[in-house]
């Protein structure tokens, strides 16, 4: 499903950023930990198709994402690559369910249907024709989460998404994220240095190499 191996990546040459060889199948789940600075951001990015490395393969779903160039890496990120951040990158002119009908117009995707499930299963139904501006933070991360949802990724990835966040709502956007990426059968990796998070994923690697 995702696999990603034998990257070498740096942003100046004297100071690769190992980056952990990846291996998960459908529905498995995976959370890096790491201090700040550790490169959690990167492998995230590099995961996603935003930030080629200078070697190694990312394949998802047996394509190799980097082999893909322009429109067409954009396009198969649209279409199997959902991307959880820290603050929800959602645009605020629109309303929640024009955020989420854009995600799928992007992509060539017209399942509605999909859209007030994920609405119902997050609990924001009652929030589908509200401005973006107008959400709690809890209730706009999992807006977030419907987005990364809203084309039935093959891969979701989840960068810091419960770091803004009080416990009562990191706990369930954490649930909700681990919910919903196992009902659509997505991998789901999260990378964070919240230790809140620890105890709801047991694979779990330590960028740096320590597990
Ligand atoms: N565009 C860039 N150019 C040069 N160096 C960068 C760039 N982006 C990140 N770095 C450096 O690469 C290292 C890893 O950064 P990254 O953001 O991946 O870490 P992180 O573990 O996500 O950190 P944090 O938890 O603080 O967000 C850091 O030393 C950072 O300063």
């Amino acid at each position: 499903m995702i696999l990603a191996k034998d990257i070498l990546f740096y942003y100046e040459k004297e100071r690769a950023i190992p980056i952990p060889d990846v291996a998960l199948q459908e529905g498995e789940e995976l959370l890096v930990l790491g201090a700040s600075g550790s490169g959690k951001t990167t492998v995230l990015n590099i995961l996603g198709g935003l930030l080629r490395p200078i070697s190694g393969v990312v394949q998802i779903d047996n394509t190799s994402i980097y082999e893909l160039k322009g429109a067409r890496l954009d396009k198969f990120r649209g279409a199997n690559i959902g991307m959880v951040f820290q603050k929800p990158h959602i645009l605020a002119p629109l309303t929640v369910k024009e955020n989420l009908r854009l995600a799928q117009y992007f992509s060539g995707n017209s399942d509605h249907g999909l859209i007030d499930r994920l609405l119902k299963d997050l609990g924001i139904s009652h929030k589908s024709a509200s401005k973006v501006t107008a959400l709690s933070e809890g209730e706009a991360q999992r807006v977030s989460i419907a987005r990364a949802l809203v084309n039935n990724p093959k891969v979701v990835l989840a960068d810091e998404p419960t770091a803004s966040l009080d416990d009562e709502n990191a706990e369930m956007v954490i649930h909700l994220l681990k919910e919903q990426a196992k009902k659509m059968r997505s991998a789901l990796i999260i990378v964070t240095h919240d230790h809140r998070v620890k105890e709801h994923v047991s694979n779990q690697i330590m960028m740096g190499g320590k597990r």
